[in-house]
């Protein structure tokens, strides 16, 4: 054992105070020792130590609780060293349960402890390095955060590289995606990232607004045009002059304007109602929708030219379920977003919740993700959030059976996406990272069909 191996120990037990210490470090620990009171011992990172050993002895309640509360900021793992008999009391037991990853009986700390200690600080090490390729790949998808969208897999590069393409030019768009899946963010994305972006966004859900309300709405009507306009009013296309103006649940939008918006799109000037005047507005327009636009033109729900003028440029937005591999950094970045409601002891996800949040299918999509997020930060009563919290249901997790083959095929996608988003697509640190050749890499790329981007959107490109 290295001499800078570093633990942290409490030990206010009864017995020999100096018990623990010699055997620590006689075992080659460089012990830094924690005394009471516990809530003055500030932060615990200044001294490098990976793990902590606490002897459940002779603590008062309130001591125990300000420990408690330290080992739950703290960065590092701990064990307990704990006898029957002061397992029995349930504050101890919490803490045990909830805070260590290992308990030792007193008399046989002398054989246990060196080993459990060991493989507690490399647990700890290995904890450190996760977390800094999990910090390394969302600093890498700054370029996401630009957009207040946040993804690392190639799916969500493709998205972001088809939004910096369609931002450039000025035609209509088309986003398509299931509820919940980011279409807004998208249109907004596209907007601060064109020329337009100093002018307005407004987004208008066409399926919220009742039908006698959508005409004034949009177009806006004048003073007296029909019972009740006490006062002109400039509609959101005309109060969107120079920007752009999202039309959510274009698919709701009642057939007879339906034509108005076509007009709008092939004269770019609109009517108020009740008025005469031709009034020139530079807006761009992107639609979205949750249904199957084209058998709405098929059923006569929604007019064919209309669909054309509109459709000139497509994305699609995927659901969660086909860009799984995101959960994880979707999950901590709401987490993080959220943390101000959060409970002071809430640290994080449980690995069974982020488990579970892989296994489940997502039907509403990041809404849902960030909605059963934001009710476990504060329904959550231990220190990390747990299936239970998140309230997705068991059975609704889809549990068929895999072959080992499929086992093993999903853990390979799964580990080449992963690394190629901490990698930001690039081949060969993915390559290195995974401890293959690049020809596997494309290999696998092909194997699994992941395209790799033809280039990935730089933040000032
Ligand atoms: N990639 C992402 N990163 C971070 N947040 C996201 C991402 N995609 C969506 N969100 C968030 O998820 C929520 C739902 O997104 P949004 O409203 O854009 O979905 P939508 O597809 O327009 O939904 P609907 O069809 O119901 O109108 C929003 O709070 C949005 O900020």
């Amino acid at each position: 054992m290295e001499k800078d191996a570093r633990c942290w120990l409490v030990d206010e037990g009864t017995r020999d105070p100096s018990h623990l210490e010699d055997l620590l470090e006689s075992l080659g620990w460089e012990v830094h020792r924690l005394s009471p009171p516990f809530s003055e011992c500030g932060e615990l990172e200044s001294k490098g130590c990976e793990v902590g050993v606490v002897l459940l002895e002779g603590l008062s309640s309130k001591q125990l609780s300000q420990l408690e509360s330290l080992m739950i900021k703290s960065h590092c793992l701990w064990l307990a060293v704990a006898s029957a008999s002061v397992m029995e009391d349930a504050d101890h037991r919490r803490l045990v349960a909830t805070l260590c990853h290992g308990v030792v009986e007193p008399e046989s700390a002398s054989s246990d402890l060196g080993c459990l200690i060991k493989h507690t600080a490399f647990l700890s090490w290995l904890q450190t390095q996760d977390a800094e390729s999990r910090h390394s790949a969302a600093a890498m998808s700054s370029d996401a955060a630009e957009y207040e969208m946040v993804g690392t897999t190639p799916a969500m590069w493709k998205l972001f590289q088809t939004i910096r393409k369609v931002a450039a030019v000025d035609a209509p768009i088309f986003i398509s995606g299931e509820s919940g899946t980011g279409k807004e963010l998208t249109a907004q994305a596209i907007h601060e990232r064109s020329p337009r972006t100093s002018a307005a966004f407004h987004a208008i859900n066409c399926g919220a607004l009742p039908d006698h309300l959508i005409q004034s709405e949009l177009f806006g009507h004048e003073k007296g045009a029909f019972t009740g306009a006490a006062q002109r009013k400039i509609g959101r296309i005309e109060a969107t002059n120079g920007g752009t103006l999202f039309l959510d649940e274009i698919g709701d939008l009642p057939l007879e304007l339906q034509v108005n918006l076509l007009r709008f799109l092939e004269t770019r000037t609109i009517q108020r109602v009740g008025g005469l005047e031709d009034i020139a507005v530079d807006v761009r327009i992107i639609a979205a929708t949750h249904v199957d636009l084209e058998k709405a033109v098929e059923e006569g729900r929604f007019r064919e030219d209309l669909y054309h003028r509109l459709n000139v440029l497509q994305i699609k937005v995927p659901p969660l379920r086909e860009h799984k591999e995101d959960i994880e950094i979707l999950a901590r970045y709401f987490f993080e977003r959220f943390s101000s409601e959060k409970a002071s002891r809430l640290k994080g996800f449980s690995r069974e919740a982020l488990l579970v949040m892989r296994q489940y299918h997502w039907p509403g999509n990041i809404r849902e993700l960030i909605n059963r997020i934001r009710r476990a930060m504060v329904m959550c009563e231990n220190p990390l959030i747990q299936p239970e919290d998140l309230g997705i249901e068991r059975r609704k997790i889809s549990r068929h059976s895999m072959s080992l083959d499929q086992a093993r095929d999903t853990a390979e996608r799964e580990a080449l996406v992963a690394a190629l988003g901490r990698n930001r697509h690039k081949v060969l640190p993915a390559a290195q990272e995974l401890g293959v050749s690049r020809v596997t890499i494309y290999r696998l790329m092909e194997k699994h069909g992941l395209s790799r981007p033809e280039a990935c959107p730089t933040a000032k490109s």
